[in-house]
């Protein structure tokens, strides 16, 4: 029995990027950074969690070897395990950006080698004509925000003028995105997602990677919450096939889990589940798999971990997130069968401890385990491309052309 589970615990960077700072993002490091303030005490919260951080598991795959290869150095106050089960090391990334998408594709081994279109971080982040067009064709008196900012700060800063005047509250980021943000009630889910696709067909002349539709409930500023109906609208990926796609030809069935439908604008996809929060993601994924046959994938990301505590620089959410994700290994690892793999790798770094709000550039983990696999440490891989050709390779299907099997 072969069968592939690729886990993305998104934005689960591991610093050392050759190329981070080009991207200002020298020093950057997710789990070295969570690692060295949660052993400094800073990274406790009554009630959730307190001292070091302790990943016991994932250290047992291979994370601690991993963080040393991407850095030279261990996480402060973290064991090293008695013994390595899994095949690990780290991979760097070759995509122009540092975004969901191009992590992700590159992980189904398309690296995005063209630069995404980005919005200015000065004066009006939106074009005039760009705006007048969306008013225009998604029937709207306006909108709010034109800037870049965090979307929760966002929302409280422009929520109760939005339920007034019914402009929808529209910034971006350093990444190539269109964020739409609208009360679920007064504006109306619907109707958000309706202008969320109105707004992807006008960015393609922007060359922008995503339309993310970010509703929310409250009635006022300081109860304003983003619900988890949130929508990505990617681009249509470049002409390329993806490792999905080359599954799904050969007639396997990819069973997306979470945001993963979303990401490959459902290209690849042959099964789609939707969850809201990490632990609902492990569960639905734990079912995929129960589902799963002979040659399948489960494609699963987490996005808590970059949603809810890397981008709001939340060092004890983080953590807290990172311990209960490790806690559920065990229940995946009684579930394998023989032939099954398990890969953890995540898409970039979010370092809760970096300035601003966006996106790291930082290598990732990639932790390989399963019954017929054999411990040993693969180095520091060039792509991420070659975990989607480990897939490939694995579920027995030709290779592609980026990247090269790491087992
Ligand atoms: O601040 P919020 O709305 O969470 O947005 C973040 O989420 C987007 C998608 O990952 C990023 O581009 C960043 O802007
Ligand atoms: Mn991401
Ligand atoms: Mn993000």
């Amino acid at each position: 029995m072969a069968r592939a589970f690729l886990f993305v615990l998104d934005s689960f960077g591991i610093g050392g990027a050759p190329d981070a700072e080009a991207f200002g993002d020298l020093g950057a490091d997710t789990l070295g950074h969570i690692a060295e303030f949660c052993a400094a005490g800073a990274g406790d919260r009554a009630g959730l969690r307190e001292g070091p951080l302790q990943l016991p598991n994932m250290s047992a795959l291979g994370l601690m070897h991993a963080a040393k290869l991407a850095t030279g150095r261990l996480p402060a106050g973290m064991p090293l395990p008695e013994r390595v089960y899994g095949v690990y090391g780290a991979a760097s990334e070759t995509s122009r950006g540092k975004d969901t998408p191009s992590g992700h594709w590159e992980i189904a081994g398309t690296p995005v080698m063209f630069d995404w279109g980005y919005f200015p971080s000065e004066g009006d982040a939106f074009p005039a004509e760009l705006v007048e067009a969306i008013c225009r064709e998604g029937d709207i008196p306006g909108i709010l925000g034109n800037c870049h900012a965090s979307g929760t700060e966002i929302i409280a800063r422009f929520g109760e003028e939005h339920v007034q005047s019914g402009k929808p509250i529209c910034y971006t980021s350093s990444d190539s995105v269109f964020q739409i943000a609208a009360h679920e009630h007064s504006f109306g889910l619907d109707r958000l997602l309706e202008l969320c696709q109105v707004v992807r067909r006008l960015v393609d002349d922007y060359n922008i990677g995503r339309v993310i539709a970010r509703p929310f409930l409250g009635d006022n500023a300081q109860n304003f919450t983003r619900t988890g109906n949130r929508r990505d609208y990617s681009v249509l990926l470049p002409p390329e096939p993806t490792v999905l796609d080359r599954l799904k030809e050969a007639g396997r069935k990819v069973h997306a889990v979470g945001k993963i439908g979303d990401i490959f604008a459902h290209q690849g996809v042959t099964k789609l589940t939707k969850a809201n929060g990490n632990m609902a993601l492990f569960d639905a994924s734990l079912a995929a798999i129960e589902e799963a046959e002979e040659g399948d994938l489960v494609f699963t990301n987490f996005v808590d971990f970059d949603m809810l505590y890397g981008h709001r620089r939340d060092v004890p959410g983080y953590a807290a997130a990172l311990e209960a994700f490790d806690q559920r290994l065990p229940d995946l690892d009684r579930r394998l069968k023989p032939g099954d793999i398990v890969i953890l790798t995540a898409d970039h770094g979010c370092d809760p401890t970096w300035r601003g709000t966006d996106h790291t550039r930082e290598r990732v983990p990639v932790l390989m385990f399963g019954p017929s696999l054999r411990s040993r440490s693969f180095g520091v891989a060039n792509t991420f491309a070659h975990i989607g050709e480990t897939v490939a390779r694995h579920l027995g299907i030709a290779p592609g052309p980026h990247g090269r099997s790491l087992i």
